[in-house]
């Protein structure tokens, strides 16, 4: 049996949960698939494992030819030393990595402006949740590794991780998948600022610079044989906006990610299902030989509820500053890392 292993970085999400559903349904035949689920907490790793085997069990039609079994990784984006000991933890079980959704993403969120909201969705429905700039976000939080929060648990993070597992993506011939957002536009990230502590659209700032390592990386990342994609999921219900709502405005939300679809928007998928087809269409469908890589491709739905793929271009503006400052990061906390795990059994 071909034995393949799938790391999704915040399993238990919507998105991420329904990336490893839609991985079980189109991966090969006779494959002994192992899904390393991630968390920062061992209960909603837990919570989650359950999902997924309830789904394969009972959903999935995949119980004769496909084998699962799970793994997982305690892991926070947020601080160096749990990334590194996730590195360390892959490193002793596995010798090969198929494929790494990096999913787990965070914003400081500081509730919503109701009365900025009411305004938008009064003049222009359709932008109000597409475009929305009445979400609060704090400016200027630092993690305990004085780097920008958001900066180093949606970028820097996985991006360090990335480089550490580098032999086991190699080995695996891996999918890097990123995942983005439609919010990634140029305007939101300054060089000034790379580390996304002077804006209010540090959520904003964090995918524009996914999007730009995903251009400064895949080319070389193809010529070890991994094809690394970024996607982005159109707009889905999440438990971490869920939480600012109650009965009425969560549903007043449907109605309008219902009207938008309606009004000719592609990009509200609206369920989770729906929006992770983008991140697993790249892995399982595109063919690495002819898709382009240096584009955006995007879970879309159309006005009658179908499902499909649609692509963006992606501007490379201000790319290899980016990379540069990345790079330079990364040797930094290789150096500051270099004895932080080192084998104490010595032998007598
Ligand atoms: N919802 C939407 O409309 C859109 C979402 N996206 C993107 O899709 C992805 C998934 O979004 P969604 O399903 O809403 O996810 P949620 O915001 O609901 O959950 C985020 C996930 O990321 C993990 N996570 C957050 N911070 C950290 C950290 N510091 N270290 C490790 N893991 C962390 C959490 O894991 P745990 O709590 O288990 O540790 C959680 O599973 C994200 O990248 C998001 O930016 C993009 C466009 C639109
Ligand atoms: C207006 C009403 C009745 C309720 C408020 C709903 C908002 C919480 C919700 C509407 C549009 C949503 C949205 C996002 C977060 C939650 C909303 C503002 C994102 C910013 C989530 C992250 C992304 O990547 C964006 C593409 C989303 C855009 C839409």
């Amino acid at each position: 049996m071909n034995r393949k292993v799938a790391v999704v970085t915040g399993t238990n999400s919507n998105l991420g949960l329904n990336i490893v559903f839609r991985l079980i349904e189109t991966e090969d035949a006779n494959v002994r698939l192992t899904i390393v689920v991630t968390s920062r907490t061992l209960p909603r790793v837990k919570e989650v494992i359950e999902q997924i085997k309830d789904f394969y069990k009972n959903k999935s039609k995949r119980v004769n030819d496909l084998e699962i079994d799970f793994d997982y990784l305690l892991v926070d984006f947020t601080n160096m030393v749990s990334v590194l000991n996730a590195y360390y933890d892959i490193n002793k079980k596995y010798d090969a990595i198929n494929y790494l959704f990096v999913n787990a993403a965070q914003g400081i969120f500081d509730g919503i402006d109701w009365i900025g909201a009411v305004k938008e969705v009064m003049t222009s429905p359709l932008d109000a949740v597409t475009n929305p700039t009445y979400k609060i976000q704090l400016v200027g939080v630092k993690s305990k590794d004085d780097m920008g929060l958001i900066f180093q648990a949606n970028v820097f993070g996985p991006y360090y991780f990335i480089t550490k597992i580098l032999p086991q993506l190699t080995k695996g011939k891996a999918y890097i998948v990123w995942i983005s957002s439609i919010m990634s536009d140029p305007k939101y990230l300054s060089l000034n600022d790379i580390e996304l502590v002077k804006t209010n659209a540090s959520y904003e700032g964090s995918k524009r610079l996914v999007d730009l390592l995903h251009l400064a990386t895949y080319k070389d990342l193809k010529k070890l044989g991994i094809n690394q994609y970024v996607v982005q999921p159109g707009i889905f219900t999440s438990q971490s906006f869920s939480k600012y709502l109650n009965f009425f405005t969560y549903f007043g939300m449907l109605l309008l990610f219902y009207f938008a679809r309606w009004a000719g928007s592609p990009w509200h998928n609206i369920d989770g299902y729906k929006a992770a087809n983008a991140p697993v269409y790249v892995t399982r469908l595109a063919n690495p030989n002819f898709e382009k890589q240096d584009i955006k491709y995007g879970s879309a739905t159309s006005r009658d509820g179908m499902p499909y793929i649609k692509t963006q271009e992606i501007d490379p503006t201000n790319m290899s500053d980016v990379f540069a400052y990345l790079q330079k990061k990364k040797l930094e906390w290789d150096e500051k890392l270099k004895d932080q795990i080192t084998e104490t059994r010595v032998p007598i």
